[in-house]
């Protein structure tokens, strides 16, 4: 028989030996990383690690004073926030980004039209909001939202670009779960789950809750002290006894 030969996946995101250093203090030390189409990710690491800095490196909050990001092969790292996020670096908060008295729909609209989409209808916004399960909710406001249903709006302002017809590249995802209810983590790890498996999204997700990382990701990586402790899949990297004392007297 004869064998196809298969393209590999293209690399999303590139790391360099990516450094961020305020004074004397180095918080992320030299951080190799490739991403490639279509991973998900995990990135943990014991509180401070630098896990949260990483992200403003790469979504442009923050310049890094050594190495180089790249997405889609192309270097970002001097170009500001907005300008990266229109090449497809999307980014949610650890606290929730939605305006209260403004419809759950005029959001997504709102995030449409500001990723260049001229005419939005309402049927492209119900499609978005359905693909986050929350086209029931469309003509609320968003303050009444539960937070789960807030974190699900967020995620859904990120693939609103795709109406423009350009989703997201990247979906870098700060805490999803963070101050989300017991009940409603299960429903929201889904949709989280559907973006990667169904659209196939390339994800990278900090999240301090151990059971929704290991449900979800194929890959983790752990930081510790600014500098990249490990990176495998979630059985390897659990197992790693360097893992294990890095959170000693931590829950991991
Ligand atoms: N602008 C800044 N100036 C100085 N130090 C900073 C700055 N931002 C972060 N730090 C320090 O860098 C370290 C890493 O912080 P960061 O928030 O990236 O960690 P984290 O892994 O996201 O932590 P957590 O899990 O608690 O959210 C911490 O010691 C923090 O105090």
């Amino acid at each position: 028989m004869a064998s196809a030969t298969l393209a590999p996946p293209a690399e999303v995101l590139r790391l360099d030996s990516l450094s961020w250093a305020v004074g004397a203090v180095t918080i992320v030390d030299g951080v190799d990383l490739a991403v490639t189409e279509g991973q998900f990710l995990a990135l943990i690491g014991p509180n401070g690690a630098g896990k949260t800095s990483l992200f403003n490196l790469v979504s442009g909050v923050t310049r890094p004073t050594g190495g180089s990001i790249r997405l889609d092969g192309r270097a970002v790292d001097r170009l500001p926030p907005h300008r990266r996020a229109r090449l497809g670096i999307g980014r949610t908060f650890q606290s929730s980004s939605v305006f209260p008295t403004m419809t759950v729909a005029e959001h997504v609209e709102l995030a449409a039209r500001s990723a260049g989409a001229r005419r939005v209808t309402g049927t492209d916004v119900r499609g978005v909001l359905e693909r986050v399960r929350l086209g029931h909710r469309a003509g609320e406001e968003s303050g009444g939202l539960s937070h789960g249903d807030k974190r699900k709006l967020e995620l859904a302002m990120l693939l609103a670009p795709t109406v423009a017809g350009r989703g997201p590249r990247l979906m870098l995802l700060d805490e999803p779960m963070a101050g989300v209810a017991a009940e409603e983590v299960g429903e929201l790890g889904e949709v989280i789950r559907s973006l990667h498996r169904d659209e196939g999204r390339t994800l990278l997700m900090v999240e301090h809750h151990m059971d929704v990382v290991l449900d979800l990701a194929e890959r983790i990586v752990v930081l510790n002290h600014g500098t990249l402790l490990a990176d495998g899949t979630p059985e390897a990297v659990m197992a790693d006894p360097e893992v294990q004392r890095a959170y000693l007297g931590e829950e991991i």
